[in-house]
């Protein structure tokens, strides 16, 4: 796990080899500690360079192995002693240096990067600090200030950046290793005192309090109630006003309050979820791992909405050329003014220049003829895009592949009007498409796995967190969230007001609650869906009552903002008030008030105190209990697919790990127990009913989530 070589005669050359990353794990540091050893206790060896095999340094210690408690060798006692060792030991930096391998490179005297290499502390975002001194080594190495940036956020930075930060001596083209052997047989005479980061003083800036003070605030307002930051703003306090020793004996108590919390293995599971989700796998055995992706060059967007705009920056800041097509003369001036505009901005916030010469506009759909995909980012109406993916079965050339863009309309129908169903899949971005993270990757019945396999690839290309989802309405994301929203309208109907519901959800760590995110989004989004569907407008069924629909309880509360005009921030009032429209200060509205209440007394509801408890079980559990529909519908493939979608396409609190997760941390037995009280006493909502999955993971004595997928196995999939 550590490779010992000894090199020119006097220089031993550690090199850290534990495939992929290098990481810490306990035989490595086992390996490490052995070969420090005999470096340091052979007459022979006059310095020392530590590298890491495959060009790149190490990836921090091995998460992994974060289930357990540690054991084996420590960290900290291995970089005390390369730190006080008498002869220079240069970290050689390839690749990565990430938490406890930056701290590795800390211990050293010196440090040698290569100019493409990137370093940090991101601990925190694992729901850790950085306790192999990196708390304590840092800010005496670049200052208090941008020790606690790093640490706080868990940012990586560049080598450039890392060399003007000092947190590396010098950085180079060429191999860094081969750099520091030389550097190292220079650096034999020279004394070591002044590079023993533990011994500086540290450079404390004069208005000590105020600073920790406002990095408190400010990370208490952007990651609300969670653990690690304030854990690190802590540690950096104690490196600030203690003594090293005092300072690394905080850290390791601040270290142990984090290391079995559920915050961090929240944490640690999303890290995994998310690198396992890219690994798809269809139902004909075809995978990640044994389908080529096609290579995709040239192109076309249908549509200049929102949608289309998002997406064809997305394409154009990866290399791919892009023809954007509109209907109409003005929409396509338009659209063309925004996307170069959206180009331009992101080109001038990365430092590069905006590859506006990818970029060709049209009215002629016969234009797209050659390209290699179509994406259809037109109005969410089946016709029109039936009508277009005919037109396309026409235009394109038999090897173009078509995606639809559609957020829950039915792909196989789309496939089904094609000469070509095998080749058409979905591709399900989210607002604003070029910020946002996520991808839906839907693969229809027919859908090859060539079609995925470019889907998945030409996401990942473009930045995007991609997951492989079955089609069915509303997919994974949005077939969810709609029982989400539903409690939340039910809870008003009871009693609630948005601000109530809203505040319950943001506490748990939402960044926005429901409603204030529904007049976010405009709430005539949701309207023109349930009209299309029958739930309201015209074609509803005249013997319905209004809170009735197929059936079921339904909500017509949205559905009469709509009517009255409230659209949410757009209009300046949706389930609050703002001071304009397009305003973004939500103000509680009286007027929501009244018409709740008036909504309560026409249908006799007795409104009733309703619990923060109630609010979250109601609107969280229902959330996981469709998940594991999902789930046994074969629409998702394991649970961890379903927590993707969440964390990066709705908002999830990360440090609550997704809906499946936050209900296996609950308990599932719990989670169970209060679906049913709940589902009995509002027997006419389905969604409350538990699903069959949960109930037969509970009698099978709730298996961690990893082994869920074992019980999934015999179900029926749709991917
Ligand atoms: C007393 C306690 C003392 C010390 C405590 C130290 C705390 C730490 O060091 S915590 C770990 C800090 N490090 C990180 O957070 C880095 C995490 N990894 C990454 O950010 C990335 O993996 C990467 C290193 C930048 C490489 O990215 P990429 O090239 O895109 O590859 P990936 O697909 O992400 O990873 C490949 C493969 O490696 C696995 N992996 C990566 N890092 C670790 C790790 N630190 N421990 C264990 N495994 C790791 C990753 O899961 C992938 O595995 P697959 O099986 O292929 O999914």
């Amino acid at each position: 796990m550590a490779r010992y070589e000894l090199v020119k005669g006097s220089l031993a050359l550690i090199t850290l080899t534990n495939p992929p990353v290098n990481a810490l794990s306990s035989a490595v540091r086992y390996g490490i500690t052995e070969k420090i050893k005999r470096a340091l206790g052979d007459p022979k060896v006059k310095a020392v360079v530590i590298c890491g095999e495959n060009e790149r340094f190490c990836g921090g210690a091995d998460i992994r192995e974060f289930a357990a408690p540690m054991r084996g060798h420590s960290l900290v006692m291995l970089f005390d002693d390369i730190e006080a060792g008498e002869k220079p030991v240069i970290a050689a930096i390839e690749g990565v240096a990430l938490g406890g391998g930056f701290e590795l490179a800390l211990a050293c005297h010196y440090r040698i990067a290569h100019s493409k290499a990137r370093l940090g502390l991101p601990e925190v975002t694992l729901g850790l600090l950085p306790a192999a001194g990196g708390t304590q080594r840092l800010p005496r190495l670049i200052g208090i200030p941008a020790a606690l940036e790093l640490i706080t956020t868990g940012h990586h930075v560049s080598a450039q950046e890392a060399l003007k930060l000092g947190m590396v001596d010098q950085i180079t083209d060429e191999n860094a290793c081969k750099m520091a052997v030389e550097f190292a047989l220079r650096a034999v005479a020279k004394p070591l005192s002044s590079r023993r980061i533990s011994t500086l003083t540290m450079p404390c800036p004069p208005n000590l309090d105020a600073l920790f003070e406002a990095v408190t605030m400010q990370v208490q307002k952007k990651a609300r109630g969670v653990m690690a930051p304030l854990a690190c703003i802590q540690a950096v306090r104690a490196a600030a006003t203690l003594p090293y020793s005092k300072g690394m004996k905080r850290e390791s108590e601040l270290m142990a309050s984090l290391f079995s919390s559920s915050q961090a293995r929240a944490l640690q599971y999303c890290f995994f979820a998310q690198r396992t989700a890219g690994k798809w796998t269809l139902p004909s055995g075809a995978q990640w791992s044994n389908i080529k992706p096609r290579d995709i060059r040239r192109a076309a967007v249908i549509g200049l909405g929102t949608m289309g705009r998002g997406i064809a920056v997305s394409l154009a800041r990866v290399g791919i050329s892009v023809i954007a097509v509109e209907t109409e003369k003005k929409l396509l001036e338009t659209g063309r003014q925004m996307v170069i505009g959206m180009l331009e901005r992101d080109a001038k916030r990365r430092g590069v220049t905006a590859s506006l010469y990818l970029l060709q506009f049209t009215l002629s759909l016969q234009d797209v003829k050659d390209v290699d995909i179509v994406i259809e980012a037109v109005f969410e109406d089946m016709s029109l895009k039936k009508r277009l993916f005919r037109d396309l079965s026409k235009v394109c050339r038999p090897s173009t592949l078509l995606y639809t863009n559609t957020s829950g309309l039915d792909v196989d129908a789309l496939a089904g009007v094609t000469d070509r169903p095998h080749m058409v899949a979905g591709m399900h971005f989210f607002s604003p498409a070029h910020v946002m993270k996520l991808l839906e990757v839907i693969c229809g019945p027919r859908s090859s796995s060539e079609t995925i396999a470019t889907a998945m690839s030409l996401g990942k290309r473009m930045g995007k967190v991609c997951v492989a989802v079955g089609n069915c309405p509303g997919f994974v994301g949005n077939r969810m969230v709609k029982t989400y929203t539903d409690q939340a309208n039910f809870l008003l109907e009871e009693g609630a007001t948005p601000e109530q519901v809203d505040g319950a959800l943001e506490e748990f760590g939402f960044a926005m609650g429901v409603f204030r995110m529904s007049d976010l989004a405009g709430l005539d989004v949701g309207w023109r869906i349930r009209k299309e569907s029958g739930l309201t407008g015209p074609d509803v069924d005249p013997k319905d009552p209004p809170h009735r629909r197929q059936g079921h309880r339904y909500s017509p509360i949205p559905d009469m903002l709509c009517e009255q005009g409230r659209m949410g921030q757009k209009t300046g009032c949706g389930w609050y008030v703002y001071e304009k429209p397009g305003g973004t200060e939500a103000k509680p509205d009286p007027l929501i008030q009244k018409l709740l209440e008036g909504y309560r007394v026409r249908y006799s509801i007795q409104p009733r105190k309703i619990s923060s408890q109630e609010l979250i079980e109601r609107c969280l559990y229902v959330l996981a209990n469709e998940g594991f529909r999902v789930l046994e519908d074969g629409i998702a493939v394991q649970p961890e697919d379903i927590d993707v979608i969440y964390l990066f396409g709705y908002g999830f609190p990360r440090h609550r790990g997704g809906p499946m997760f936050y209900a296996n941390m609950v308990g599932l037995g719990r989670v169970l127990d209060r679906l049913e009280h709940y589902h009995h006493a509002h027997p006419d909502v389905p969604h409350l009913k538990p699903s069959q999955l949960l109930k037969k993971l509970v009698a099978c004595g709730s298996p961690p989530i990893q082994k869920w997928k074992e019980h999934i196995k015999t179900m029926h999939s749709h991917l």
